[in-house]
């Protein structure tokens, strides 16, 4: 096993070094007014001007010094091998919700007709409209009649918030079992990233969670607080028996972790993940959606006696108190979006205001829209990175679910 610090992230807010993006692609341009509802899109986004903002998030991580690395980049080289690319087609059809056998044969000789494996990736994510395999109509009964549904296989218009489908933990990842059946397939490139890809099928890379697992979980619900202290949401999208098993995962495998906080947050969308409503900023400073602070319940999770077992507490103090306690922290500013007033901070908060992601203690990067809670963060001593966000914003995720850190410098 390699020594080489493939995956290190034991902070939110430590210098980010390396992070995954994933440049929007023509998935966005397969998004329906139909098929928003089911795969998680309040309206369309204008796909040039959404890569046009994209391209500035990129060059202001690549500007401060982090290197941008891609998803899709990642995932056409993992797969060089002939038979590792067989594997992965099999499995990404087995996925794609086909009904008929042929037609799965029909889609993987499209797939495989790609003359390179960045295109075929590019295919795979941005989904087949039903007139791009000939003859797919004659392949079974179901198809002679179907409906006028106009995908074989639908698109994945999610994959530009890489922060949910696997998450960095420590030295090892979190490879997320999504609520969704949408954004379930798009785990299947980040399994075979790091099973397959040379820099990181050398690093053994423990997994603290799976895909294949029964109860759900996603990253922009995984905040790592500090080398000792996770935070999790248990959310819309998070399951409290996940939290519980990715605890276990995480104490039996001697990770520096030494408590696990389940902030129960309540169900719905607009409040997602945690870090919608819920981002570190600096060392003792957090943003915060004041439409949590009251219905917010913590639990810690720290290991047992035995290395099995673990000990569940409800948390009864303040969440500043809570944060205080297991930062070890004299004193903890919440900034609360909008400023707190009710109609900015859930215009703001709908559009991401509290969902920053941090390049370094004190320095983030946010969306120009929501000027009420920027003017606060940098009231309160924060360095703004500002990034367009006229389109992106569409997704209802912000630059932290945009970006997931591979490398930050641990904190001192
Ligand atoms: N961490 C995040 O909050 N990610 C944003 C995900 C938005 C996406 N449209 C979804 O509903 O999953």
């Amino acid at each position: 096993m390699s020594n080489k610090k493939v995956l290190q992230v034991y902070s939110e807010i430590g210098k980010l070094k390396k992070v995954l993006l994933h440049r929007p692609g023509k998935e966005i341009e397969n998004l329906t007014p139909d098929l928003m509802d089911r795969l998680l899109f309040d309206d369309i986004p204008y796909l040039e001007v959404a890569r046009q903002e994209h391209d500035a998030f990129a060059d202001i991580l690549r500007n401060n010094g982090v290197e941008v690395v891609y998803l899709e980049d990642l995932a056409a080289e993992a797969i060089a091998d002939n038979d590792i690319k067989e594997q992965f087609v099999n499995e990404f059809v087995k996925e794609a919700s086909i009904q008929s056998q042929k037609k799965r044969e029909l889609v993987k000789e499209y797939l495989l007709s790609f003359s390179t494996n960045r295109e075929m990736i590019d295919k795979m994510m941005e989904g087949i409209r039903k007139e791009e395999i000939k003859d797919y109509r004659r392949t079974s009964l179901a198809d002679m009649i179907e409906s006028d549904y106009p995908f074989i296989v639908d698109p994945m218009p999610n994959l530009y918030f890489t922060r949910d489908p696997f998450a960095t933990i420590g030295a090892g990842v979190s490879l997320n079992h999504m609520r969704t059946v949408t954004r379930n397939r798009e785990t299947l490139f980040a399994k075979y990233i790091f099973n397959y890809h040379p820099e990181y099928k050398e690093a053994n890379v423990p997994l603290w969670y799976d895909r294949t697992e029964d109860t759900s979980i996603e990253g922009g619900d995984e905040l790592i607080l500090s080398e000792k202290v996770i935070a999790i949401g248990v959310s819309e999208r998070t399951d409290a028996a996940s939290v519980e098993k990715l605890a276990k995962r995480i104490f039996e495998n001697n990770e520096k972790f030494e408590v696990v906080l389940a902030f129960d947050i309540p169900k719905k969308r607009a409040f997602m993940h945690l870090d919608t409503v819920f981002t570190m900023v600096d060392y003792d400073k957090f943003t915060i959606h004041p439409e949590i602070e009251g219905p917010l319940t913590v639990y810690s999770i720290r290991k047992g006696e035995n290395p099995k077992d673990i000990v569940i507490e409800k948390e009864t103090m303040e969440l500043s108190d809570i944060l205080k306690k297991y930062l070890e922290l004299d004193n903890v500013t919440l900034i609360r979006c909008g400023g707190g007033n009710l109609i900015d901070a859930g215009r703001e908060q709908w559009n991401d205001g509290s969902n920053t992601l941090a390049i370094a203690p004190g320095e983030v990067v946010v969306y120009s829209r929501n000027h009420v809670t920027n003017k606060l963060l940098e009231e309160h001593g924060i360095k703004l990175h500002i990034m367009p966000s006229s389109e992106l914003s569409r997704g209802r995720g912000g630059p932290r679910c945009m970006s997931m850190p591979l490398v930050r410098e641990n904190l001192k």
